[in-house]
């Protein structure tokens, strides 16, 4: 395998980046070629994503795809002065080429909600956009980790589990649903109203990517806050269930989340990157194929390594109020993952 320098990726990456994942990311001398490609690279997540994965250093090579507007993201992009070289792919024709040789696929693509809109609602129109992507994954990087944003979540991953075992690809290793940003809102709104540095914060976020699924396990926050109500706790708990739709209501019609969203996504495929090369004890949470629960499906924190999940961590222990939402998760949660499964089933 290919292996370039990090001092030379930081010589060329760090005088005018944010130097956020510079740092982060250098603990080996050197670090393997990677090819990472995002599927829906024009989009209002995919550009700022894009620029993210631009910045990272364990990215040697960058595959911006979309139905359309790519060769002008990919050449604004290109020119930022960081190691990694950007191609843009445009339309179905390409897709093989953006695809091929590819160690971790973000997929972006789809429609976001208006006001009023539930992320069922986007289901009709994404999951065949996520089902034919899918389709050109198995083909093209049957190995790649695949880390899937695009909504309803709770559906789309088990579509493309679907796919893959259609295809004969499947590994549930490598199949990620990108919950990361609920972990980060609950980090951002816990730091605020506990009055602790944002950046010590940790919040396990379990569940899955909607309303009552998303279940942020407050009692088990780092570091531990003793001035919270029970009170705050549930209004906490259903600010980090709400944040979305928070973002799609201020936009009023302009879309959901898109920064926010590329700076976890860009977390959480720069976990996977670093998994993929060896660094160890790297922990994230992401919605994947799960038996934690009675639900085939599950986001918990996952331990990454080189063949993508080594280990889905269990829930550990929780407060009565987090009982209580778990169990009334469930259902929902459940219907999600059989809508899924029923649509990759009869298209
Ligand atoms: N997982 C999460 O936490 C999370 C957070 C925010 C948004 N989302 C979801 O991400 C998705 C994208 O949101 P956005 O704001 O970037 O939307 P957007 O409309 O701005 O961008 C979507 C992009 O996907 C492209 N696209 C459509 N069909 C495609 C196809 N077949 N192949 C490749 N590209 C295709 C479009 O051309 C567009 O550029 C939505 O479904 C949204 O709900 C998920
Ligand atoms: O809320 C949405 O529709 C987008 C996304 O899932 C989010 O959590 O911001």
């Amino acid at each position: 395998m290919a292996m370039r320098s990090v001092r030379s990726a930081l010589r060329s990456g760090s005088s005018s980046s944010p130097s956020h994942f510079l740092r982060r990311c250098y603990c080996s001398e050197s670090v393997p070629e990677r090819k990472v490609t995002i599927l829906g690279a024009a989009g209002g997540i995919g550009q700022p994503l894009a620029l993210l994965m631009k910045i990272n250093p364990l990215v040697s090579n960058l595959a911006l795809y979309d139905i359309a507007g790519t060769p002008g993201v990919a050449a604004d992009v290109s020119h930022v002065n960081t190691i990694s070289q950007v191609a843009g792919f445009m339309g179905e024709d390409q897709l093989g080429k953006a695809l091929e040789g590819s160690d971790v696929v973000i997929i972006p693509a789809g429609v976001p909600r208006k006001p009023g809109m539930t992320r069922d609602d986007l289901f009709n129109i994404n999951a065949g956009i996520v089902k034919s992507l899918c389709i050109a994954i198995a083909k093209y990087c049957p190995n790649a980790l695949v880390n899937v944003i695009s909504n309803p979540v709770n559906s789309t991953v088990p579509i493309a589990a679907e796919v893959f075992k259609k295809a004969g690809t499947f590994d549930e290793k490598k199949l990620f649903g990108v919950t990361t940003l609920d972990v980060v809102r609950a980090k951002t709104f816990y730091a605020a109203k506990a009055k602790v540095p944002v950046s010590e914060v940790n919040v396990p976020v379990v569940g899955g990517h909607a309303g009552i699924t998303i279940l942020p396990l407050f009692s088990q926050t780092t570091p531990k806050s003793n001035n919270l109500s029970d009170e705050d706790i549930q209004a906490l708990t259903k600010r980090t269930q709400d944040g979305g739709t928070e973002v799609v209501e201020a936009k009023a019609g302009k879309g959901s989340a898109t920064l926010s969203m590329a700076y976890a996504g860009a977390i959480f495929a720069d976990a996977c990157l670093k998994g993929l090369n060896g660094v160890p004890e790297v922990v994230e949470c992401s919605y994947v194929q799960s038996s934690i629960t009675e639900l085939p499906f599950f986001s918990s924190k996952v331990r990454l390594g080189k063949n993508g999940v080594e280990e889905v961590l269990g829930l550990g222990p929780l407060s009565d109020y987090e009982k209580e939402g778990l169990e009334k998760l469930k259902p929902d949660l459940k219907a999600s993952i059989e809508k899924g499964i029923k649509f990759a089933a009869q298209s």
